[in-house]
């Protein structure tokens, strides 16, 4: 039985354990197993290393990170099903949708398929990652009428798809600045997406249903898709002077400024930290640092008239959008990175099981006789 108390949003409800990710959202701090986010920046971790860490709770030795890499490398292609199915979509489709379909495909033709051991689950897990990464470019290529290309195996993760989404290799700055902002979405704790593959999971359920759950969470503008509406926000207030005025006007009409505000950060989220400034840098190599101005007076004006902070959403829109990756491809690009985190929790869920079933607080009706059809 309920007990008539019920959190609306299940905000600041501890919903089960985890030693994956800890957010302090006063402080504004983010880490990983025990690492700082900042740190792991400062220290030129690679994506490889962080998605190792996520799944095993320790960094890899030289020669486990060694094994890892090129297991990784390995497993990028795409089986020819699933290709031959993205080339039966439509090409105007949502890329969230496709990217969903893709996956919930590459499930069934996945040789472990059926094994869902935890051995057969990190097979699996290190396939969605490989993957992940070439079904989203391979999306965008075939949408915008592109060939589609194949994996180039000297590149690293994040590289690659860069190479793969934009047909040449990126230069050494804009790869490792691309990595970072992988590293950074990779985990986030209990997010909503997270929350559903672990819902998912907790089932005994396999890992490709549980990221095809936590794909369609990530996918929502009050999530993941928060990124696309900031930069389609940037793109309708047009230059940053009319930024203030256009912000005012919004909040009037009590619309949400999309890359503000946050659940758990009451404070500047740390991501945003580094996302802000590799935005700065990023518009000042490409000439154009109109999305960065305009972001930063969209920040200060939020701050001052709703004192919300940027999330990880704001700043990673104009680095993205400097970087040539197209809008539609901003939250598909989140789930790149953050197939780490869910594959990690779905992990750690499966070590750890105990069936996710909360109750509902019942507010309808309680009884009443039933009128037959002749009588309503
Ligand atoms: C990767 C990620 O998922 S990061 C989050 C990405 N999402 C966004 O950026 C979308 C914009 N932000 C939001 O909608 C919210 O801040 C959320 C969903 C992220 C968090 O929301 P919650 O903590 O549940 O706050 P909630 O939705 O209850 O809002 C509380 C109040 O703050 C306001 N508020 C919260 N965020 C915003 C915002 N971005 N713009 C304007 N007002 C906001 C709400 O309107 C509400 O005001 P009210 O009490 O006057 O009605
Ligand atoms: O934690 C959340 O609620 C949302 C978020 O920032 C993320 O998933 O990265």
């Amino acid at each position: 039985m309920t007990d008539g108390h019920f959190i609306e949003g299940l905000e600041d409800v501890v919903a089960l354990s985890s030693e994956i990710c800890f957010i302090d959202g006063d402080e504004g701090r983010l880490v990983y197993r025990g690492y700082d986010i900042h740190d792991l920046v400062k220290g030129s971790a690679s994506f490889e290393e962080v998605v190792y860490l996520l799944w095993h709770g320790e960094l890899p030795t030289k020669e486990q990170l060694s094994d890892f890499d090129k297991e990784l490398r390995a497993n990028r292609a795409l089986n020819k099903e699933v290709l031959a199915a993205l080339k039966m979509m439509p090409k105007d489709g949502n890329v969230m949708e496709m990217l969903r379909t893709l996956v919930s495909l590459a499930g069934l033709y996945d040789p472990d398929d059926q094994d869902n051991s935890y051995e057969g689950s990190i097979k699996k897990a290190t396939r969605l990652v490989a993957q992940m990464s070439t079904m989203v470019a391979s999306i965008e290529r075939y949408r915008s009428g592109q060939e589609i290309l194949l994996p180039n195996e000297r590149l690293n993760h994040a590289a690659n798809f860069l190479y793969m989404l934009q047909g040449k290799e990126p230069d050494e700055y804009t790869a490792r600045a691309f990595e970072i902002a992988l590293i950074l979405h990779a985990d986030h704790e209990l997010n909503a997406s997270t929350f559903a593959a672990r819902v998912t999971a907790g089932t005994l359920s396999d890992i490709y249903s549980a990221t095809v759950s936590a794909i369609g969470a990530l996918k929502g503008p009050l999530h993941g898709g928060a990124n696309e509406q900031v930069m389609l926000m940037l793109k309708e207030i047009g230059e940053p002077s009319k930024a203030p005025e256009w912000i005012k006007d919004a909040l009037a009409k009590k619309r949400r400024i999309m890359g503000f505000g946050h659940r758990v950060y009451h404070t500047e989220d740390p991501r945003a930290t580094h996302l802000r400034e590799m935005s700065k840098e990023i518009g000042e190599r490409e000439g154009n640092t109109t999305y960065y101005e305009m972001s930063r007076i969209v920040e200060q004006a939020v701050k001052e008239q709703k004192g919300l902070y940027p999330n990880v959403d704001f700043y990673s829109a104009s680095t993205y959008f400097m970087m040539g990756i197209p809008i539609h491809v901003f939250t598909p690009v989140f789930a790149v990175s953050r197939i780490s985190g869910w594959t990690a929790h779905v992990l750690e869920q499966y070590r750890n099981n105990r069936l996710i079933r909360p109750r509902a607080e019942y507010v309808g009706i309680k009884r009443r006789a039933y009128i037959s059809m002749s009588e309503r």
